[in-house]
């Protein structure tokens, strides 16, 4: 884990309470990313998902431990992680592609006007945008367009590392399906690292790798990591009939609905959570046991 692309070590962090006090968020999560993986973290409000993602991404201070990415200690913003929120956050007085081209310029000095463009132009074109609507300012554009941009901006930039904000809570539920499936194509055609904050079960199962689960906070841990087992590519309507589906979704639930709770705030004092790999295997013959002894078989 030390050795991951990105790895995240004893992080904790304390707010003031407001009465003169403070109170833990989260204390000592450890965990690590892979390069390339889709990772997604699921939690109740308030356990510090956030505050986990503006950490990643420069905007805050822990008030301890350390983040690594590819063996160095992060400080402050970069553009080698690009962040996108559920607010779109475009520039209004530029068009869509001025919006993309910009970040673009910036990343690649050295390219010409045309590379920026052509790059810019495949990227939202991935993400169903051409024609007139990428001449278009934000405030001309549907909620889902937007969001469209702000994918194709984000990984159009290709940073090492992409976070993602509930990048579809906005949304209503069938232009988040087809963005998720945007999504996925953008991803699929880069070895991006992606770490995104959902409060959506199916969206996660879609889309990750592996989940994280957080217990509720104070004194939250990341208390699981939840292998997807199954394989690419996804469809949504496809892989709800995949054997592990619905055993990886009842974990999920049971998680987030009891084990959340009866878990919180037992993040234990100086020790370095780790979090616990699940692997749920409903295509394994019965009595068949991983060779890997990090992953644990869970019967439901
Ligand atoms: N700057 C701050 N000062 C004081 N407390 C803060 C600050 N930022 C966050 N908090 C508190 O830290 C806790 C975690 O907040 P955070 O926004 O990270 O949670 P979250 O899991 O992302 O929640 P949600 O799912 O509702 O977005 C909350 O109790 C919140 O009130």
């Amino acid at each position: 884990m030390a050795n991951s692309f990105l790895s995240i070590e004893r992080l904790t962090q304390r707010y003031p309470d407001g009465q003169g006090g403070e109170f833990t968020v989260f204390k000592n999560a450890s965990f690590g990313i892979e390069k390339g993986e889709f990772v997604c973290i699921l939690g109740h409000s308030g356990c510090g998902k956030s505050t986990i993602m503006n950490i990643l991404a420069g905007l805050a201070d822990p008030s301890g431990g350390v983040i690594k990415m590819d063996g160095q200690a992060i400080s402050g913003p970069s553009l080698d992680r690009g962040v996108v929120f559920q607010n779109y956050s475009l520039l209004p007085w530029l068009t869509a592609l001025k919006n993309v081209t910009f970040g673009v310029a910036a990343r690649f000095p050295h390219w010409t006007k045309q590379q920026v463009n052509d790059h810019s132009i495949a990227f939202l074109k991935t993400v169903g945008l051409s024609g007139d609507a990428i001449h278009r300012k934000p405030s001309q554009l549907s909620g889902g367009m937007r969001q469209r941009v702000s994918i194709a901006r984000a990984f159009a930039n290709e940073p090492k590392l992409l976070l993602l904000d509930e990048p579809f809570g906005a949304l209503d539920a069938l232009t988040r399906g087809t963005i998720q499936e945007e999504l996925i194509k953008v991803w699929s055609g880069t070895d991006q690292t992606v770490f995104m904050i959902t409060h959506d079960i199916d969206e996660a199962i879609l889309l990750a790798d592996r989940i994280l689960l957080m217990t509720n906070g104070p004194n939250a841990s990341v208390a699981e990591s939840v292998e997807i087992t199954i394989p690419r590519p996804r469809v949504r309507t496809a892989i709800v009939q995949h054997p592990n589906y619905y055993a990886i979704r009842n974990h999920l639930v049971q998680f987030l609905g009891k084990r959340s709770v009866e878990l919180s705030g037992k993040a234990s004092g100086d020790e370095t959570q780790r979090p616990e790999t699940v692997r749920i295997d409903k295509t394994l013959p019965e009595g068949t046991f991983d060779e890997n002894p990090m992953l644990r078989a869970v019967t439901i």
